[in-house]
Formats: C-alpha cells, structure tokens, sequence
C-alpha cells in the first residue's frame, strides 16, 4: 500500500489449521496482487496435515514476502490473531490485514480494504457481508447462513456496536488501532475473537468503514466451528457488556 509516494509496509495475517492446499492458492493470489510492501505472515498451530511445511516452503521460495510463526499445539483462532498481529507489529508493520486461508475472503478486494486506512477515513475496515454489494455464498449451508445472521442480530442486541457484519474475519488495521485495542488482553479465541476486537476498538472511539465483499464457501478443507465456539460466541457479548 502507498500513501503519496511512501511506501506503507503491510502484513496479512493468515491463521491456519489443516490448510495444506488453500495456503499456496492463497499466497500466490495475494503476492500478485501488486501491493506495494505487502507481505504475508502465515501463523500455523502444528497442522496434521503438514500445512506448517506448506508454509515453510512458500517463505523459502519468497523470503522477503512470507513469514511463518509456528505455535506447538491448536489454540484458537483468536490467539493465533493475537501472536500474529503482535508479530506484525513488532516487524514494523503499519497496516495489518486479517483473513482465513481458506479463499472464503476475496483476495481481490484487499485494496478496497486498504483504501479508507490510506485516505484517513478509517481506523478500521471491515470486509462486509451486510452493507448493500455485500453477499454471502448461496452455497454456504442454511445452518451457517442463519447462524451468521442471528449472531450479527444478537451481538448488536447486546452491545450495540451499529456494524453491519460485527463477525466478519476480513478485516484491515491501522498499526494505531491495534495498539489501541490492546491485544495482549484480548480473550475471546473463536469467532467472537472478531465482536471483541470491533467491541474494544468502537468503545475507544476508532472509526470503521464497511466495505462490500462476497463471502465464499470454501471448496477445500472444513471448518472449524464447533460447539464451544458457538457457546463461547454466546456468552462474549454478555461479558463484554458488563466488562468482566
Ligand atoms: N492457527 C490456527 N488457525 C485456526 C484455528 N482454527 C481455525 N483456524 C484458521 O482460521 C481460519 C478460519 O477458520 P474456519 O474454521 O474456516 O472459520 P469459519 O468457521 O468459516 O469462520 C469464519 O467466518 C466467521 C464469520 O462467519 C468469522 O467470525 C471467522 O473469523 C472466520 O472468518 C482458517 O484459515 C483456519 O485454518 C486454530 O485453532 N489455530
């Protein structure tokens, strides 16, 4: 990304589990975006089907451009962020931009995301399902996309944040609004990881801008939403309401 003629150093972070052939599709795409000071930093918990070697190949082909952190053990999506943007940060990244590996999020629109941070209108964007041009894949099963939907209505019930799509994973950063939000603290690790950063980041008076994007199912590898996720995702906005 650039503003004026600098050159702003941008990190994707990228969570992985058992991603082996999302990850590669997914780097190549986004390495040829064109970016200016793009780069990629991939945070793998150990997968069993070898997608931390997948990683590790893709950083020695371009060892400018990819990273990998490799965490022992499967922790969460949320503390995989956690690590990751902290990396970020510490490696000099200005912008950090947050998407699955599994070509859910359109790689394509990273520089929609990254245009409100650049023009100054936006602490954060969201890449959003909700906000008119924004779609959900008529593929994604009835279950999730109802689920989807009633926890955007629940969470804005409970917390009013007034986002559209409160449990996007598609998200870009300024490096300011991430120390803002104080991640170190952060302590929800599944979905709601996502309500509890907007949740930080709009009660300390950041601003954020929805973009449109289309929300794919993915074709390779499953999901990892389980149960304690969901119950998680139900208490969070509870919590966080009465900030215990
Ligand atoms: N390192 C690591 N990565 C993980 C873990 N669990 C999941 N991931 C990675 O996190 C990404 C999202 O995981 P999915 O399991 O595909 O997520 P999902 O259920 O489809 O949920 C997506 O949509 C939700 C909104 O509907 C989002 O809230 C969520 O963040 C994600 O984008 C993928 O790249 C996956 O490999 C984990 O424990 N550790």
């Amino acid at each position: 990304m650039t503003n004026g003629s600098r050159t702003v150093p941008t990190t994707v972070v990228v969570p992985t589990y058992n991603e082996r052939d999302n990850l590669p599709v997914l780097a190549g795409r986004l390495l040829d975006l064109g970016v200016e000071g793009l780069r990629l930093l991939v945070v793998d918990d150990d997968s069993p089907d070898g997608t931390g070697e997948v990683a590790d190949k893709l950083a020695a082909e371009h060892p400018d451009r990819v990273a990998v952190v490799h965490r022992e053990v499967k922790d969460g999506l949320g503390r995989a962020y956690v690590t990751g943007m902290g990396r970020a940060l510490a490696d000099g990244a200005e912008v950090v931009v947050q998407m699955d590996a599994d070509l859910s999020h359109p790689v394509e629109a990273v520089p929609r995301l990254l245009a409100p941070l650049a023009e100054g209108a936006a602490d954060f964007v969201i890449g959003s399902r909700y906000v008119p041009g924004g779609s959900l894949d008529t593929s994604w099963p009835w279950h999730r996309r109802a689920l989807s939907r009633w926890a955007n209505v629940y969470v804005n019930g409970v917390l009013g944040l007034g986002v559209r799509d409160a449990t996007a994973g598609f998200k870009a950063w300024s490096a300011k609004a991430l120390r803002t939000v104080d991640l170190d603290s952060v302590r929800s690790n599944g979905y709601s990881f996502q309500v509890e950063m907007n949740h930080r980041a709009l009660s300390r008076g950041l601003r954020v801008v929805e973009v449109p994007i289309t929300f794919t199912e993915r074709v390779e590898g499953t999901s990892k939403l389980t149960l304690g996720v969901q119950l998680e995702s139900a208490l969070v906005p509870w919590r966080l309401r009465f900030k215990r």
